[in-house]
């Protein structure tokens, strides 16, 4: 377990972070997020003992950062903001100098330097220097720097920032695949990520959490969750509202936009009705509306975190 207890830090007379905790069970991927500046990085150079504290501490896998740090930084892999790899080195003697830290020798060594290299679709690269590689590249041989030593918990600081769609893809599902025996923070600033990867989210802010809550939690405190979104071909907005209106249980019929002959609504029931939407559905079929879509909404992330973030 990741036991986040109470970190704070100043920088000079800036509080950066705010007595933040929180605590990460294996198996659980925790998405850190926030604003810029919020504080999410020097919480994670906190965790792994980059950067002392001005308060409180971190203990990992039983070890207290402070007190144990070569302890628990043996049980951490750690994927810092635009990860420095030395530019010189082949990707293979980058790692395998890597291993070579860590304690690891002989067939050992040579055998986790390989696996790593399989492991994060570096075999192709394996011996260009890194300065060549582009920036996705670059960033997976630091993550495979961070993997190396198959640690049990691991702090990603965005690890799938500067990658093209698919590399973030192969990446994610990568953390997927070792989450089942590790505890992983991961930080980003991309919303979807989160709803693919993590099981968990804390948003901070300024230094301080203002939500910590599984992905559909979260969505659900959105305004549109439960909202039903309606599509129809070509249709009078009056009617629409109209016959959307008679529709027992209906709070709010909202058209959001007409474009092509096509019309979209929301529509707020007054409570999570289930069996809304089937009415409104019986009730536009029975008006020989064209039904192009009609969902419910589960809300959304993107909303949820401006509201938290900005308040
Ligand atoms: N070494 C430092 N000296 C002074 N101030 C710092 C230092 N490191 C970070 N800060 C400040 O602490 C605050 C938090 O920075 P941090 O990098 O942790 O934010 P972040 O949430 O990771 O941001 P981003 O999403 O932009 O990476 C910022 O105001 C930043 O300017």
């Amino acid at each position: 377990m990741i036991e986040v207890k109470h970190l704070s830090k100043f920088f000079g007379p800036h509080k950066a972070v705010d007595r933040i905790a929180f605590t990460v069970q294996k198996g659980e991927i925790l998405g850190f997020l926030g604003p810029n500046g919020a504080g999410k990085s020097t919480t994670m150079r906190m965790i792994t003992g980059f950067v002392p504290p001005s308060g409180g501490t971190a203990v990992i896998g039983g070890h207290d950062i402070l007190r144990e740090p070569v302890a628990a930084r043996k049980k951490i892999g750690y994927l810092p903001e635009n990860a420095p790899v030395y530019p010189d080195m082949t990707v293979y003697a980058y790692l395998d100098f890597c291993a070579q830290i860590r304690g690891f020798s002989g067939s050992d060594r040579k055998r986790r330097v390989t696996e790593t290299i399989e492991k994060c679709f570096l075999s192709g690269v394996e011996h260009q220097t890194v300065s060549t590689l582009s920036k996705g590249f670059k960033q997976r041989v630091c993550f495979a720097q961070s993997i190396l030593h198959d640690p049990e918990y691991l702090i990603l600081d965005e690890p799938t920032d500067g990658l093209d769609p698919n590399q973030k893809h192969e990446v994610r599902l990568m953390i997927r695949k070792m989450s089942a025996e590790k505890a992983i923070i991961l930080s980003t600033h991309i919303l979807d990520e989160v709803e693919a990867v993590c099981s968990r989210a804390v948003i901070i802010t300024k230094g301080a959490i203002v939500a910590d809550d599984t992905p559909e939690n979260l969505k659900a405190r959105s305004t549109i969750h439960g909202a039903i979104s309606v599509t129809l071909a070509d249709a009078d907005a009056d009617a629409f509202i109209a016959c959307a209106r008679s529709v027992p249980g209906i709070r709010e019929v909202a058209v959001i936009e007409r474009t092509d002959g096509a019309l979209k609504a929301r529509i707020y029931p007054e409570s999570a009705d289930p069996l809304a939407a089937e009415h409104l559905m019986t009730a536009l079929s029975a008006k020989r509306f064209e039904v192009k879509s009609l969902f419910v909404e589960q809300g959304r992330l993107d909303e949820v975190f401006r509201a938290v973030t900005t308040s």
